[in-house]
This record gives structure tokens, sequence and C-alpha cells, in this order.
């Protein structure tokens, strides 16, 4: 599957223009009632949560830990069940798993049974349950070496017709769902697969890339149950898009900030969907909610760490820095430690990073990557490390805990991503004390206050991260401005209580629809 890359230039990224963001993507239509009017359904609607990713069991990126930490602040709220594909990690987690239902075959999306497993918290997980489409080693959309599974198509669309089919009642279900919650294109063919059905039953749509959208050829469509007239093809000139499909028929549509949702709206990040966005936008349908991190990203209670700390206990800090360097070969010096914990791949800017690495060197810091992806990419991290030995380190592989260990001891963190329609990665390393130096784009802007909790440059370019990075040295060699700047850092509140009650608000802004229809 292509990604589609959004055009690159500058983007102005100015706080004042996140207010205006934010007006225009709340803005509502007349059948929605305003947000703050207390809707007498009970506490109790159901809502079902599809995700291709959770990190309790299988975890290719953001997506991952959002499915884990949402759904669980969902459930102080209304009755939440997660519905995610039978993978082998979900099937051998160890946890017994009962059959509660079954689907029926639509063109060549086959026959699934449903299971249901319950975590140790109560939470309950709908498992689509077909060997053949599932049960493969490898991540969520490629095999073990990274390409993608050629019929991920019949994969997602499986996964998406399932939960309509919940939705419709048609899965021999004895629970029924109020309302969708959609995630990015493997699941938002359900949206076109209810409005084929003209059911009530309202659909959110959280785009967490736009970049992915899930695009297949032509032909995909007879197979996966898509009428050639319902086909909207405009911009794919006759191929199938998941995510167009999804935009066009979703209820509302969530991405992950407010700068984001402004963003996308615009030429330069709609990846060619900006003039949909756009319209949806404004109708009120399109809502920025910038992602939380869960409690587990605590330095004072994280097993991960060597030494866990609080704010102020910066000695304590130090340990993690001193035994960061160790565990990955770098030499003890009194230089700035940068990391970089990220997807390896071009919306990250890593490249920009290869570029300044040799300036970090130079001026007497050291770089510490850890991250996996393209493979270009990770051949040249590989070579940087060799050139820099004992001032580069860098590990390809995904390890949360040493991604912990990062946080804990680097003193910044590089963010230069081209786009980003939140990052976890920068709240994390801000809950740590480690300070995000990031390039001033979409959730990025939301998270980061310039000179406070983090460093922004405005252009993704090698010449102004070169800038930010000079300002980091400056930083770094005054001690009390780094130490407060950390514990501002550190203060930020950034859990799931209030992105949670965002999606509740706006849950019941859509259920009245379902009432009246
Ligand atoms: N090698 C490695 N080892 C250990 N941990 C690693 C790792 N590589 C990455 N990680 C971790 O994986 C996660 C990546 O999350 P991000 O939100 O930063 O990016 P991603 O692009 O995957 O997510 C997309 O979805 C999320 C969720 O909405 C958006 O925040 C984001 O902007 C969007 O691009 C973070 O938890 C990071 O620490």
């Amino acid at each position: 599957m292509a990604i589609v890359k959004p055009a690159h230039r500058t983007y102005p990224p100015r706080r004042q223009q996140n207010r205006a963001t934010a007006s225009v993507a709340h803005r509502r239509r007349p059948d929605l009632p305003p947000s703050g009017v207390r809707i007498d359904r009970g506490e109790n609607e159901k809502i079902l949560f599809v995700t291709t990713e959770m990190t309790d069991f299988v975890k290719a990126g953001g997506l991952g830990d959002v499915s884990a930490a949402l759904p669980r602040a969902l459930a102080r709220h209304h009755d939440v069940r997660v519905l995610l594909p039978g993978y082998p990690s979900v099937l051998k987690a160890g946890k017994s798993m009962r059959i509660v239902g079954r689907t029926r075959s639509h063109h060549r999306l086959p026959a699934c049974e449903i299971g249901e497993l319950r975590l140790d918290d109560g939470l309950s997980v709908l498992v689509v349950c077909n060997a053949d489409l599932y049960e493969r080693e490898g991540s969520p959309y490629t095999d073990a070496h990274g390409h993608e599974w050629p019929d991920n198509d019949i994969r997602f669309a499986t996964l998406s017709h399932v939960a309509a089919d919940i939705a419709l009642k048609h899965a021999q279900l004895d629970w029924r769902p109020d309302l969708l919650h959609l995630n990015d294109w493997p699941c938002a063919m359900a949206a076109h697969y209810l409005d084929g059905e003209h059911s009530a039953v309202p659909t959110v749509l959280t785009i967490h890339n736009l970049a992915y959208q899930g695009v297949f050829s032509a032909s995909s469509a007879s197979g996966i149950g898509m009428s050639t007239r319902r086909r909207i093809d405009h911009d794919h000139r006759g191929r199938v898009s998941f995510l167009h499909e999804g935009i066009a028929k979703a209820t509302c549509l969530t991405t992950v900030s407010e700068s984001y949702a402004q963003q996308i709206t615009e030429p330069l990040y709609g990846c060619g969907l900006e003039a949909l966005l756009r319209k949806r936008s404004l109708e009120g349908r399109l809502v920025g909610i910038v992602n939380g991190i869960d409690q587990s990203w605590d330095p004072q209670s994280d097993p991960a760490l060597v030494s866990p700390f609080a704010i102020g206990e910066w000695d304590k800090r130090q340990i993690n820095t001193h035994e960061l360097r160790k565990e990955l070969g770098l030499r003890e010096q009194n230089g700035p430690l940068f990391a970089v914990i990220s997807r390896m791949v071009q919306q990250k800017g890593v490249d920009l990073i290869c570029e300044a690495a040799p300036q970090i060197i130079a001026a007497g810091g050291q770089l510490a990557l850890i991250g996996r992806g393209d493979p270009a990419i990770e051949r040249t991290i590989a070579r940087l490390a060799r050139r820099f030995h004992g001032r580069v380190a860098a590990h390809i592989g995904f390890e949360e805990g040493l991604a912990r260990r990062m946080f804990a001891g680097a003193d910044f963190l590089l963010m230069p991503s081209r786009y980003e329609p939140c990052g976890l990665s920068q709240m994390y390393a801000q809950a740590y004390g480690c300070l995000p130096v990031a390039h001033a784009t979409g959730g990025l802007i939301d998270t980061i206050e310039d000179g406070v909790t983090g460093l922004l440059f405005r252009n993704a370019n090698v010449s102004e991260l070169r800038g930010c990075l000079q300002r980091a040295f400056r930083i770094f060699a005054e001690r009390l401005l780094l130490n407060a700047m950390r514990g501002a850092a550190m203060l930020e509140k950034r859990g799931w209580d209030g992105p949670g009650r965002q999606y509740v608000a706006l849950y019941r802004r859509m259920l009245p629809q379902k009432a009246a229809a």
C-alpha cells in the first residue's frame, strides 16, 4: 500500500492559528446539540472501539498505546468493548477466550467467529477469529520482512465488516453498540458498510495518520462488497481508498491534535483529501482531541528505570544517564545526551538528525537512537554509530524498556518530524524530564511550549534543526534553566482523563441522532 506523502513546505506554527482551528473544528451543524448539554441516557451507552493494535497484545506504533489507554478511560463513562483481529499474540496471550458470536461471509470476506477475552482490569476485548487472515507471524500489516500482506484489503475490510455486523445485530452477539469508534484506514470501511445498510448507529473515525490511506486497486472493490456506484474514486483514479470512504461516510471525524485537525484541511498536509476534510470540518464534523499518555509513564514508579526519580531529584535522574551510557556503550562525558526514539520512517525526519549528527558530536554531545522501519534509514543510523563509535549508539529494534530508560537518561529528545498528528514520544520525554527538540507541526505545537517545556523550530530543515540544537546546548550549560525547564515539562498534566472526557462529550452530541432516527 502506498503512503501518501504530505507536501513538505513550511507551515507557520502560530498559537493564534490553533485557537482559530479549534473554533473551526468545533463549529456545529444544527442537528448536533451543544456539547455542554447533558443527554438523559444514563452513563451506559455501549461503545465498540475498533482497532488493529493494542499495546496489551500488539503494537506497531502510537495507535497501540492509544488503543490500550483510551478505551480504559472511556470505560469509566461507558460500556466499552474493543474489537481486534485475532493475531497470534492475541490468541496466545494466555487468556481464556469464549466464542460469543459469528458472522457470515460477504463477497470475498470470509465468515468469522467472534471471541471474547476479559482482561485483568475487566476490559472486554472482542476478537475477530479467522486463522487464514490473522494468524500470521509479523506485524499487523506486514510479514516478518516488512512486506505488506497482499490481501490487506480483505483482512481489514473483514475487520470493518464484522464491526458493522455487530452494530447491525448480524453477529449473533447479545450486545449491540450504540456507537462505533473506528481508528485509521483499516477500520474505516465499517462506516461504509453501515451507511450501505442505512444504519442509525453513529460512527466516529479517528485519523491517527492521514498519510496511510489504505488505497487498493479497483479490482478489490467487488471482493470487499463495495458497489461501483458507491465507490468514491475521484482522488484515486478508480482505486479504492478505505480512508477516503471512511472520511466521507463517518458521522464524525476526529484527529489527534487541534493543530493537525487544521493542517489536514490544507493542501500541504491534506495528502489529497484536504477538500473533503475541509467540507467535513465546515460541517462541524472534524474535531481535534490531543492524545494523553497512560499512568505507567511515571519516573517515580517505572520498574524499567535503574533510579526512579521525582521532580527536583536531578541527582537521581543523573544516575539513569550514567547507566544508560553504560548500557549503550557510550563514553562517560559531560555534554548533553540527545535521544531519538522513533519509527524510522520519512515522516520522522531522522535524515535531518543524521545530517546534524556531526555538529552534535563536534560540540561535545552524544546521540542515542532506537527504532526500526525503513531499511535505508536503519542502515544510515548504523553507519553513523560505526563512524562515531562511543559517541553515537544505534539500536535497531523495538524495545519499550530501553525506550523508557532513554527517556529517563537523555537530556533532550529529537523529534524533527516533517508532520506529526500528535506524537506520544515528546509527552513521554516531558514526563521523564527529557526536553523535546521538535519541529513545530501538528500535535508538537499543541504539547510543547517553546522555551518552557521543550524547544521548537519552525521549518523542518537541517539548518533550523542546527539552530535549535545550539539553543539546546546553551540551555544545557545553564543548569538552573535546564532544571527549571525539566520541572515545567514534568509538571504537564497529560493523562487520559481530559481527552477521555472530550470523547465522551463528542459521543453525547452524536447519540441523540440515533434516538431521533
Ligand atoms: N524502537 C522503539 N522501541 C520502543 N518504543 C518505540 C520505538 N519506536 C517508537 N516507539 C514508541 O512508539 C510510539 C510511537 O508513537 P508516536 O505517537 O510517536 O508515533 P506513530 O507515528 O507511531 O503514531 C501515529 O499515531 C499516534 C497516536 O495517535 C500519533 O500520536 C502520531 O502522531 C501518529 O504518527 C511511542 O510510544 C514511542 O515511544
